[in-house]
């Protein structure tokens, strides 16, 4: 079983990747990376998850500690301070303390707001990370990151706070619908263009395998993609400078789920969209090779058929100027420049921009044409 080492200024602390982490060890009453001084567990999760994977984390958990149960409906419109507030005060009326143990069992959202919730209350209290989703394994689960969204914008409001532990166990993927499954891989295609060529050779030559739920080759690809996520946070936890990488495809990804209301498009496809458009950038400045940027395009599209929507480019750019990467008036944004490099750049003017929102947006209308769709299915 891999475990891999997360080791930040202000954390040390391992994911554990593998198969039955969730299934409860013979004569063992505990889960593997389960801090040994938890007086007090309160697992946070959505009713379907719940459904699927709750009794299983129930024992393995055992019966030592006493366990509490709080929900969070799914979707990411639920990812928002009034859900913050409304599991701070759960949590003090269950008398929860600073000896309790939060965890997040569940996808992104899960885990982005039970991370807040355990930076803020009494002050920071631990957290230890189940992700259920592809996603939540490839990348959220690691790194720190938690917060949630304003109507202005995405991840506007949050906080550095490292959780405990991270438990990845495949099968939770097995419950996982094919959609969130496809979605979550666009993180890995990230990874892999941002810093890993041999994931981006692996996954070209092993989507199929992949997508049809291949345990080796899932295996493979979720632990290169923590392996890159876990080196970056350890050399920029604060994101000072190279986090930045991570947030390749997500200038303009996280302005499509703005302009989309969170409400039409995965993370992972909006990100997929957002890819497309910093590949476009980087074409059209000349620092990426055609070759290259053909072959990153051609994995894009074969992992998730990107849903179409609508939105305007001035919208669009509109929007990267409430991005979080934008200092005294000016953008970074990461730029491919070959498989397993990006740079990043704070010189993109508004006319490049909008031609790499607006090619962008061209190929969302051919996906409409072509699927015979008057108008996309969302007008944001
Ligand atoms: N903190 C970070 O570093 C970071 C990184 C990437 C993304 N994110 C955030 O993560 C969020 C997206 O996360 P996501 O893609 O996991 O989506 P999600 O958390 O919304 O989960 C997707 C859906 O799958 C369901 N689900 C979860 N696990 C399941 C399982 N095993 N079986 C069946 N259904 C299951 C959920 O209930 C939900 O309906 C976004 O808010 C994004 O901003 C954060
Ligand atoms: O961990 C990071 O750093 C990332 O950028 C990972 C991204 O995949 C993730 O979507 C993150 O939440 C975006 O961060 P933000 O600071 O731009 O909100
Ligand atoms: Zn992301």
């Amino acid at each position: 079983m891999p475990e891999i080492r997360v080791e930040t200024d202000s954390a040390h602390y391992s994911v554990h990747l593998g198969s039955g982490l969730l299934q409860p060890q013979a004569g063992a009453s505990s889960l593997v990376g389960l801090p040994a001084k938890a007086s007090r567990v309160i697992v946070v999760t959505s009713p379907e998850v719940e459904r699927f994977w709750g009794e299983s984390l129930r024992r393995a958990l055992g019966n030592g500690i006493p366990v509490n149960l709080l929900h969070v409906p799914a979707g990411e419109q639920h990812k928002r301070l009034s859900t913050v507030e409304r599991l701070c005060e759960e949590l003090a009326a269950l008398g929860a303390d600073r000896d309790t143990l939060l965890i997040a069992l569940g996808g992104g959202v899960i885990g982005d707001i039970t991370g807040f919730v355990a930076a803020i209350y009494m002050r920071g209290i631990r957290f230890l990370q189940v992700p259920t989703t592809l996603l939540a394994q490839v990348d959220s689960s690691v790194g720190g990151k938690t917060g949630v969204n304003l109507a202005a914008g995405k991840n506007l409001v949050g906080s550095f706070h490292q959780p405990v532990a991270v438990i990845a166990d495949l099968d939770t993927l097995r419950t996982l619908p094919v959609r969130e499954l496809r979605a979550g891989l666009q993180e890995s295609v990230k990874s892999a263009i941002i810093r890993d060529a041999a994931l981006f050779d692996f996954m070209e030559a092993n989507l199929d395998a992949v997508l049809a739920g291949d345990s080796a080759a899932l295996e493979r690809v979720v632990e290169s993609s923590i392996r890159v996520k876990a080196a970056v946070v350890a050399a920029d936890e604060r994101e000072g400078g190279l986090r930045m990488i991570l947030n390749f495809g997500h200038t303009v990804g996280h302005a499509i789920e703005a302009a989309t209301e969170y409400k039409h498009l995965l993370h992972g496809e909006a990100i997929g969209w957002g890819m497309l458009a910093a590949i476009h950038l980087g074409e059209s400045r000349g620092v990426l090779p055609a070759a290259d940027a053909n072959r990153m395009r051609e994995l894009i599209r074969r992992t998730t058929d990107l849903p179409n929507f609508a939105a305007t480019t001035e919208r669009l750019v509109a929007l990267t100027g409430s991005d979080k990467k934008k200092r005294s008036g000016t953008l970074s944004f990461i730029l491919p420049i070959g498989i397993g490099q990006v740079e990043i750049v704070n010189d993109v003017t508004e006319a490049e921009l909008s031609a790499a929102v607006a090619a962008m947006l061209a190929e969302v209308q051919a996906i409409s044409r072509a699927s015979g769709v008057e108008e996309p299915a969302h007008a944001g």
